[in-house]
């Protein structure tokens, strides 16, 4: 299916027969990616006496009961719910699902025992694209990210100052191959989420942040149009969907 998008005042063209999927399979597997101290998620058929919900078990239907966590098991959107006292859902939050979104590709800096993706490898990225989105590709990039044990390992994150720029040059939708912006063991301080989201100032309730992404070496850097998908939870983060397209 062809579509023509005009956006900001230009035209532009796009196949929807050719997504570039850029969420993670969520598993119930020692396989699957998992941060935050967790164990893996399960997907167990539900059991009530000689009644099972798996045909292979003698069922009528699979009927599975799934326990994960959307932070820590794989790809999620979060909205500022995430760090306030005050609920914010994310399926109250997001109503809108196609974005203009500029993919870049960062090797973080080491700073100390830290790698940090600085303001200006973001403002080198952007080059000063004008769009509503960004996804972050960090570099090393490899498969090995669909299976990755993040617990304990300082993974790569935003310097405060790189969120704010995002802010300030209106990005609304922040993606990234990480699970979080901020620093593993920060006590708490969340210094990017606080600044993408100003939530000391103007708290930007419909700007969301996307977590654990994957995008495959093959994708190129460039702008895409994006499909933001999540499931309908009302909590501050839903597992998602991604979903880019070439534009021409
Ligand atoms: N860095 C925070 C923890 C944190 O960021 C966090 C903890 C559990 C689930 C998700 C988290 N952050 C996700 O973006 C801290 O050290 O308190």
């Amino acid at each position: 299916m062809q579509t023509t998008i005009v956006y900001r005042g230009k035209t532009y063209h796009t196949d929807l027969d050719d997504p570039i999927d850029i969420s993670m399979p969520l598993r119930a597997s020692e396989d699957n990616p998992v941060a935050w101290y967790l164990g893996a998620p399960e997907i167990t058929p539900v059991k009530e006496g000689s009644w099972t919900g798996s045909v292979a078990e003698g069922g009528a239907t699979n009927f599975n009961t799934i326990v994960f966590n959307p932070h820590a098991h794989g790809t999620h959107t979060e909205c500022a719910g995430h760090i306030t006292r005050e609920f914010y859902s994310i399926n109250t939050v997001l109503k809108k699902f196609f974005f203009i979104a500029e993919l870049i590709s960062v090797s973080p800096v080491q700073k100390g025992e830290d790698q940090c993706i600085t303001r200006q490898q973001l403002e080198d990225g952007m080059e000063g694209k004008n769009v509503e989105a960004i996804v972050i590709r960090t570099l090393p990039n490899g498969p090995e990210k669909l299976r990755r044990k993040y617990s304990h390992t300082n993974p790569p994150y935003l310097e405060e100052d790189a969120a704010r720029y995002l802010r300030d040059i209106g990005i609304k939708h922040l993606l990234i191959d990480l699970p979080s912006v901020d620093k593993e063991k920060d006590d708490g301080r969340l210094l990017a989420h606080k600044a993408f989201w100003d939530i000391e100032h103007n708290i930007r309730l419909d700007a969301t942040i996307t977590e654990l992404i994957f995008v495959p070496d093959g994708v190129q850097n460039g702008t895409y149009l994006l499909n933001l998908q999540i499931a309908s939870f009302e909590n501050d983060a839903s597992p998602g969907k991604p979903v880019l397209y070439k534009l021409k």
